[in-house]
């Protein structure tokens, strides 16, 4: 009985574990209080059948009267005991709530690379994860609940037997099928949950694009809302198709059962109304026994739920340990102690036959690249879409390992090295880099999260992204939210003090947010200018190229007029490195570097094209075959 590896016991010894570490004193409460709930209910019935044959035998006004307070003393217990428990079950609750999301989600951030979140059954098994961490109080609540439940059945077991053994007996062996039909139906339950898991990732997926102002846009141009809602509603009935047949098995299942019980219980009473006539048993016999029956019965009930449901809880919570003792997707060294902490780099980094692939399903994305990016160099990388650039950075960033060949930090595998400690080194803006729905303060402050509260330093690298102008206008300055899907606590009365950024004014923020990472050995920048307008882009790239003095740099970029002065130059192409050199080298080898940088630059001048030159229609088709970018034309 096990989630992937992990079993039920461990499931539940997780759940205690974490429900004792955060809410011992609720549980110690909780335990009291069901104890009391649970023995309640036998002591009214024993009250009151002693109540009804002292009423029709010959007990003392004050035997009756000492009864009759006893039994409204176990009354008010009885009422006010479950209140108190269900309170003392949600503070055990949120506490588990909140340790095993933060558990949850460091485990998720613990990671060292991407693969995880590209594996669409990983992220199946996160969201059922998720979803045990809503129910880990219910397993202990619910064990609870279960030792409640057992202590009522044993009592009135214990009640019914002094009357019949038999019937106790009968009660009881009827219980069985419902027990084993109620744990086949939670593991069938935990198994829909599994199978229809896409169709609900997918329909979160629709609801959420729908509901976005990402694909607003988009959706409103195309009139994509109809085309969208039907796949959101496809999605929606194939789970529900599941569920319904689930539900139907349950019904059949729970019907026959309540069958069984509703006979098992009125064979009882009409054999007990006979044993009454023939004075076998007392009037108030008859009322403990039908007591008895209808909550042995119930008890059994309660009992056998509340085991498939534990069952099923702790199965969705075996995806939550599952996710906590996951393998990082990784090698990443057992004990980092002794290996050298990752030094400054002083000669370069050097990939040496590098060959990668996303996986053995994919087709080879580098096909042994050789490179060396010297200490303090201005390096550009240059390449058709799909060439295999931005890969390149994520191997330097070890999100994923080389599939053979090494990566060389001053001659150090990265391999052996803690990723953690390799991106402390590292700065850099995405090509896809975050717009955080944040303060503009903490959308440049995420860059060095310890410098979050240093608005001068903030404020300096927004100054070299050439951005710090616009943002301390704004009307709250640098805590102006950029977004309009929030409203800061001060502006709860007016949301519309939200800004929305162009895309320009975002990659400048997203680059201010990489200069604040200041000091670190290589700043990697993917794209950076490729939203900005002509005048920004050159003061940027003029601010960069002084920022970047010295220091060890990797420039991506489709517009070859921004790499022109880079130290060196690169261009990939299938997989590897086909040309390297200066731009004037580049340019003498008259390769493709060359041949890319002519073409672009004939788009800026204003005179015809001469007689050498291609006919336009026929540089257009060269542009097209290359597949190089929008940008690239101008
Ligand atoms: N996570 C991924 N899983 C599988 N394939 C991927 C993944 N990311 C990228 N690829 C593939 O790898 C190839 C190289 O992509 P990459 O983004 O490195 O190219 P690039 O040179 O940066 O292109 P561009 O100039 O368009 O930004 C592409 O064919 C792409 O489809």
């Amino acid at each position: 009985m096990a989630v992937d590896g992990v079993r039920l016991s461990a499931s539940a010894r997780e759940a205690a574990a974490t429900g004792w570490s955060g809410a011992a004193a609720p549980m110690i409460g909780y335990a009291l209080t069901l104890l009391g709930t649970a023995t309640a209910p036998v002591a009214v019935a024993w009250l009151t059948k002693l109540v009804i044959d002292g009423l029709t035998g010959a007990a003392s006004l004050s035997e009756l009267l000492g009864l009759a307070a006893g039994l409204a003393g176990t009354g008010v217990a009885a009422a006010i005991l479950p209140h108190a428990s269900r309170y003392l079950g949600s503070q055990i609750g949120r506490a588990m709530a909140a340790t095993t999301t933060d558990r949850l989600f460091a485990a998720t951030a613990r990671f060292p690379g991407l693969r995880p979140f590209e594996d669409p059954r990983f992220l199946d098994r996160l969201r059922l994860a998720q979803e045990g961490t809503s129910r880990a109080d219910g397993i202990v609540t619910e064990a609870f609940g279960l030792v409640r439940s057992a202590v009522t059945v044993i009592g009135f077991v214990g009640s019914l037997l002094v009357i019949s053994p038999a019937m106790t007996l009968i009660v009881l062996c009827a219980a069985v099928p419902a027990l084993v039909a109620q744990l086949k139906l939670s593991r069938r339950r935990t198994t829909l949950m599994w199978e229809i898991g896409p169709a609900e990732r997918r329909q979160l997926f629709y609801s959420t694009l729908l509901s976005t102002i990402e694909a607003a846009k988009e959706i409103r141009l195309f009139n994509l809302g109809g085309f969208l809602r039907g796949r959101l509603m496809a999605e929606l009935s194939t789970a529900q198709a599941g569920k319904r047949r689930m539900d139907r098995k349950e019904l059949s299942a729970e019907g026959a059962l309540a069958l069984l019980s509703a006979v098992v219980a009125g064979g009882g009473l009409v054999w007990a109304i006979a044993a009454a006539r023939t004075g076998t048993l007392t009037v108030g016999d008859v009322s403990m026994f039908t007591v008895a029956v209808v909550a042995v019965q119930g008890g059994l009930d309660t009992l056998v739920n509340g085991i498939a449901i534990t069952d099923h809880n702790l199965r969705l919570f075996g995806h939550y340990v599952a996710v906590l003792r996951a393998e990082p997707d990784l090698v990443v060294p057992a004990d980092p102690a002794p290996l050298p902490p990752l030094p400054p780099l002083r000669r370069g980094i050097e990939l040496r036959d590098v060959w990668f692939r996303y996986s053995d399903d994919h087709p080879w994305i580098l096909r042994g690249v050789d490179l060396f990016i010297p200490y303090g160099a201005a390096v550009a990388l240059v390449g058709l879409n799909g060439a295999g650039k931005s890969t390149l950075v994520k191997l330097l960033c070890r999100f994923y390992d080389p599939s053979r060949g090494a990566i060389l930090w001053d001659g150090a595998d990265l391999r052996d090295v803690r990723p953690e400690a390799l991106r402390e080194r590292i700065s850099g803006v995405f090509q896809d880099h975050m717009a955080y729905d944040f303060s503009a303060r903490d959308n440049i402050g995420v860059g060095d999260v310890d410098a979050r509260d240093d608005l001068d330093r903030i404020r300096a690298a927004a100054r070299m992204a050439g951005v710090d102008e616009l943002l301390a206008a704004l009307p709250r300055g640098y805590d102006t939210l950029l977004t309009r899907m929030f409203a800061s606590e001060e502006d709860r009365e007016d949301s519309s003090t939200g800004v929305v950024l162009s895309g320009g004014q975002w990659q400048r923020t997203a680059l201010a947010r990489a200069f604040l990472r200041d000091g670190r050995d290589l700043m990697i920048l993917d794209e950076p200018s490729s939203g900005l307008d002509p005048e920004a882009e050159a003061d940027v790239h003029a601010r960069m190229r002084h920022h970047r003095a010295g220091q060890t740099s990797l420039l991506i970029s489709h517009r070859l007029n921004t790499v022109r002065d880079a130290d060196l130059i690169v261009v990939l192409k299938d997989g590897a490195v086909a040309e390297r050199g200066s731009h004037d080298e580049l340019m003498a080898v008259d390769g493709t570097y060359a041949r890319l940088f002519r073409l672009q630059a004939r788009g800026y001048h204003e005179t015809a094209p001469s007689d050498t030159a291609p006919s336009e229609p026929e540089a257009r088709k060269e542009v097209k075959t290359e597949c190089w970018t929008s940008s690239s034309t101008g």
